[in-house]
């Protein structure tokens, strides 16, 4: 009579529970890669037969798949050029989503003034100097959501080009940056009609 076919299955197993409980887990169980090193997967890390994370393209694909990243649990530790990156940007295209279709002079200048702070004071100089390039070759257009969010999404793909990452569909701005989800509209931006307190 045959062996058992299964016997190598079941080797080095404390019991057949614990077995089972080993073998499905590396079955269904996502990847667990080091997020600074992708590639580090290692043979305890290997690689699912399938994976309950993954899912075919759907119908609302908004064209922004390829930059989505996986959340990343990261311990504390210092910022990284590209956290401190990904930062940024998220702050600016919520600013410019929630920035009115018919903003006030203050908010123009408001916005301008914050990309020129920028410029000089964001925290990684290789940065702050290509931020400024980029502004002269590209004055900030902010007369209104559409055009602010538009010319945002632009100075990204300057930055984006210049690093070898992907270029964004800038069509598909909004529903990657949408306007912030706020009850009874507590998010929307105020404003006063003049510059006071501004002019210096
Ligand atoms: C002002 C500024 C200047 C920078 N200059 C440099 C530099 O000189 N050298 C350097 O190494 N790094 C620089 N960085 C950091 C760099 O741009 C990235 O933030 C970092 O490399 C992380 O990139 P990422 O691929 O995770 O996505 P990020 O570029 O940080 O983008 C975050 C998310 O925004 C979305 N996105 C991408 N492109 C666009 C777009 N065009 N419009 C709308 N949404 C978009 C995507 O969903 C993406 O996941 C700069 C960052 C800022 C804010």
């Amino acid at each position: 009579m045959a062996g058992n076919p299964f016997e190598p299955f079941f080797q080095a197993c404390e019991s057949v529970s614990h077995c089972v409980q080993t073998h499905l887990s590396r079955l269904f169980l996502p990847p667990q890669a080091d997020s600074r090193h992708p590639h580090s997967l290692s043979k305890e890390t290997s690689l699912p037969l399938f994976s309950v994370f993954s899912k075919p393209p759907s119908a609302t694909d908004d064209g922004s798949a390829p930059f989505r990243r996986k959340k990343e649990a990261k311990a504390a530790g210092p910022l990284t050029k590209e956290e401190l990156g990904r930062a940024t940007w998220t702050l600016l295209h919520a600013i410019a989503a929630q920035y009115p279709d018919q903003p006030t002079k203050q908010q123009k200048h408001d916005v301008k003034e914050l990309m020129a702070i920028i410029s000089r004071l964001y925290p990684c100089k290789e940065c702050a100097d290509h931020i400024k390039e980029v502004l002269k070759a590209n004055p900030i257009q902010a007369g209104s959501q559409d055009e602010f969010s538009q010319w945002l999404c632009h100075i990204h793909n300057v930055v984006n080009r210049s690093l070898g990452k992907l270029i964004f569909p800038c069509n598909r701005v909004n529903a990657r940056w949408g306007k912030l989800d706020c009850v009874d509209h507590n998010c929307d931006l105020q404003g006063s009609s003049d510059l006071t307190n501004q002019q210096r």
